[in-house]
């Protein structure tokens, strides 16, 4: 496997506090990693170093073996970042062909259209007058306009419609099948899900899991355990912690949801302590479960 981002023991510091915090990792040719963590984890500052647009206070950061800002990267690299700023008083066409005529091997203009999405008609507007989903489309559209290797997307979906994203996601699909390599954060796991082959979970700027999205679940969630929350939600999860078979618990969209190794063995130590609990729900492990009580234990730890 061809590696294309190594970070080797990345640390960033912000005015004495550490925002990224010792991370290692590699990222190979054609696969689609997501990066999920809570807000303030480090995701962006991570996405800044790997395009050199931050510097490391600790450790290195290498694409395609070189340093980021070297110019061989930066043409093999195309970024969304989460603040798509667009030139004023520049019409939609114009900027694009300014940013393709940038690149060495710029992607045919007309392709650039069809696959971000942008109406034909709106190349002609002024890009300030673009409402937000068309600001992204067209921030898609740059960061494809030099047809790169590497594409990073800091919350590319925010602001989307249903059927822009969807759209998005083919193209990025689409992207990797022809062997480039994608980065992207999201707070919407199931995109993460759905899309990733791999998920870096950040938390308070470590790495609390990399895994596929059926090895993160595994890894903590075999299936999960919910009942609904009674008035005195506080005293049923008290008494819940004190069984042996329950290692956590939490309350989640008016449930109580429960952390056990063997929900079987927790189903049984809650009914013969006789605890109150109503509507019983066992469901697969999710990845926002899975999200959910990987960052909590960490918190747990600190
Ligand atoms: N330029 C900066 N100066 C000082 N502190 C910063 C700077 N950039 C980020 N931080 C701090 O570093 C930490 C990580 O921020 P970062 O933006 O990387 O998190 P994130 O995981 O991308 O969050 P979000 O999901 O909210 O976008 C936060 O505590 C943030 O306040």
């Amino acid at each position: 496997m061809e590696t294309v981002i190594a970070m080797n023991v990345v640390s960033k510091v912000f005015k004495g506090k550490k925002a990224v915090d010792n991370i290692s990792f590699k990222i190979y040719k054609g696969s689609i990693t997501a990066i999920l963590g809570p807000n303030g984890a480090g995701k962006t500052t991570a996405i800044l170093m790997m395009l050199g647009l931050l510097e490391p206070t600790e450790g290195s950061v290498t694409i395609f073996g070189q340093h980021p800002k070297d110019k061989s990267v930066r043409e093999k690299t195309g970024s969304m970042l989460q603040e798509v700023s667009v030139m004023d008083r520049l019409k939609v066409k114009e900027i694009i062909s300014l940013i393709s005529s940038y690149y060495q091997y710029p992607m045919d203009q007309k392709l650039l259209v069809e696959a971000t999405g942008l109406d034909p008609a709106d190349l002609n507007r002024y890009a300030e007058k673009l409402s937000g989903g068309q600001k992204r489309s067209l921030g898609f559209a740059l960061a494809l306009a030099g047809d790169p290797e590497l594409l990073f997307f800091d919350e590319p979906t925010v602001g989307l419609d249903i059927t822009a994203r969807r759209r998005f996601w083919e193209k990025v699909r689409g992207l990797a099948e022809q062997g480039k390599t994608i980065l992207f954060t999201t707070h919407y796991l199931p995109e993460a899900e759905d899309i990733a082959d791999r998920i870096l979970l950040f938390n308070r700027g470590s790495l609390a899991a990399d895994g596929s999205p059926d090895e993160i679940k595994a890894r903590i969630v075999k299936r999960s355990l919910s009942f609904l929350q009674p008035a005195d939600g506080l005293d049923l999860q008290q008494k819940l912690l004190t069984l042996p078979s329950i290692d956590g618990c939490y309350y989640k969209d008016g449930r109580i949801f429960v952390t056990t190794e063997d929900t079987d063995e927790a189903l049984r130590d809650i009914f013969t302590a006789g605890l109150p609990v109503k509507d019983v729900r066992i469901d697969q492990g999710r990845l926002d479960e899975a999200f959910e009580q990987l960052t909590m234990n960490q918190e747990g730890a600190v």
